[in-house]
């Protein structure tokens, strides 16, 4: 991206996520316990390119190819950032000073100038507002000339479709910018804030390089989502199981068992915002019982998080394991029901669900709903051929249904 240096290649890359308990009701500062999936996104950036003064942008998940003059996106990120403060107080540390709106309103008057013979897509138009919001907020206040590259983000997850896709994109670009400027040790401009880069290993992030990461792909889902509530980003950040309510520092839990899932896919596309939006108009309108749906949602989580820290300490008899994945079961049956009433189920997850129970398994959505996947636990002693005469049956029914552990790594800078 600079010139007279040699080429650069950078390769990052970060889970997807499956929330276990708490979608919805983790927006009203309820528990929500997530883990991170062995799928992941995958990004590759490299100053190789045969086109010079063009950059290429390539987004296959959203089938987005485009090709921009170096030129444009170099005069695009010159313009003055616009921020709630002075710019001597900001620099790549502090994403709570940008004016989210004011970017969002420049950025969309870029893309309409720019993307004139390409039209955008919804998809494409939330994935390119995110990159330029972080390409701008991060490069924006740097000494640089952009020069040309190619980066292209690539992910085995499916868009969404609740496990994380979104997060998992920003949190990979996120990552990318703090790498490039690390390895490229860039300057701020004069009038920017300056800044300390303390972590001499160039191979992994540090504790306060990944709460920036999360900081920053939070940004990113605001754009994607509208009012998310961080779940996703922290998850796809540091992989793992981890305790979140909004609000307060995630809690992160370090799998030391194999919880081993059935994640389906009923195909149905959906959209995460409007569904958000519908369960808070129903809120407005029957607020103390969806108050006390959101409640039980707490509880549930508690109990669920509760069952899963005995089972990962690995102490547990048969006996108690038996007991244990008992209750996580009832507990995604009652989940289930809760996210009914609050009317983010389809009868196409209730289906799963009932082929599930009617096999001695528990099933219930994962993320938003109304769509998606669904998530089913599956016990360690739970009979194999059965698991496979379910995913059978589900395959029948043209669900695509894959085995799958929870718990990969977070993001994380990979080999080239
Ligand atoms: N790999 C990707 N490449 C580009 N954009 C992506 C990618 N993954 C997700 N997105 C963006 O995120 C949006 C999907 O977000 P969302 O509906 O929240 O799904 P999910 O539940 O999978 O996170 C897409 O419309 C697209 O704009
Ligand atoms: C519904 C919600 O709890 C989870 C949304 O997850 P996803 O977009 O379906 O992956 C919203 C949120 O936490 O921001």
């Amino acid at each position: 991206m600079t010139s007279s240096q040699p080429p650069l290649k950078i390769r990052i890359s970060a889970p997807g996520k499956v929330i276990l308990h708490g979608e919805h009701s983790v927006v009203y500062n309820k528990l929500a316990v997530a883990a991170s999936l062995g799928l992941r996104t995958q990004l590759e950036y490299s100053e190789e390119v045969e086109r010079q003064n063009v950059v290429a942008l390539d987004f296959p998940a959203v089938n987005m190819l485009h090709f921009y003059h170096v030129q444009d996106l170099q005069d695009f990120i010159d313009k003055p950032l616009p921020l709630i403060k002075s710019p001597c107080t900001y620099n790549f540390t502090h994403p709570e000073l940008l004016d989210h709106e004011e970017i969002l309103a420049s950025i969309a008057t870029f893309i309409a100038e720019k993307s004139g013979s390409h039209r955008l897509e919804a998809n494409q138009q939330l994935a390119f507002t995110s990159f330029l919001y972080l390409l701008w907020a991060f490069l924006g206040p740097m000494n640089i000339q952009l020069t040309h590259f190619k980066l292209r983000v690539k992910s085995e997850l499916t868009v969404s479709a609740g496990t994380g896709s979104s997060a998992s994109f920003a949190v990979v670009i996120v990552a990318f910018f703090l790498q490039f400027i690390r390895l490229r040790k860039l300057k701020p401009k004069d009038n920017y804030k300056g800044f300390n880069i303390t972590n001499p290993n160039l191979e992994s992030f540090d504790k306060k390089e990944l709460e920036l990461i999360s900081k920053w792909a939070f940004q990113s889902e605001r754009i994607i989502h509208g009012t998310p509530s961080g779940v996703d980003n922290t998850i796809c950040t540091y992989g793992g199981l981890v305790q979140f309510r909004k609000g307060t520092l995630p809690l992160l839990i370090e799998l030391a068992t194999k919880f081993t899932t059935i994640l389906i896919n009923t195909k149905l596309p959906r959209d995460t915002k409007r569904l958000v939006s519908m369960v808070a108009e129903r809120r407005e309108k029957y607020k103390s019982i969806i108050d006390g749906i959101l409640n039980s949602m707490d509880q549930v989580s508690t109990r669920a998080l509760q069952c899963m820290q005995k089972i990962n300490t690995k102490t547990l008899n048969d006996f108690e394991l038996l007991n244990s994945y008992e209750t996580l079961g009832e507990l995604t049956d009652l989940n289930q029901n809760l996210l009914r009433c609050l009317g983010v189920s389809h009868p196409k997850l209730d289906e799963i669900c009932f082929v599930l129970s009617n096999n001695g398994l528990h099933g219930k959505l994962t993320g938003a709903g109304g769509g998606g996947y669904a998530i089913c636990l599956v016990p360690p002693h739970f009979d194999k051929v059965v698991v496979k005469k379910i995913m059978e049956e589900l395959k029948l029914k043209e669900f695509d249904a894959v085995l799958t552990d929870l718990g990969g790594c977070g993001v994380s800078i990979d080999s080239l």
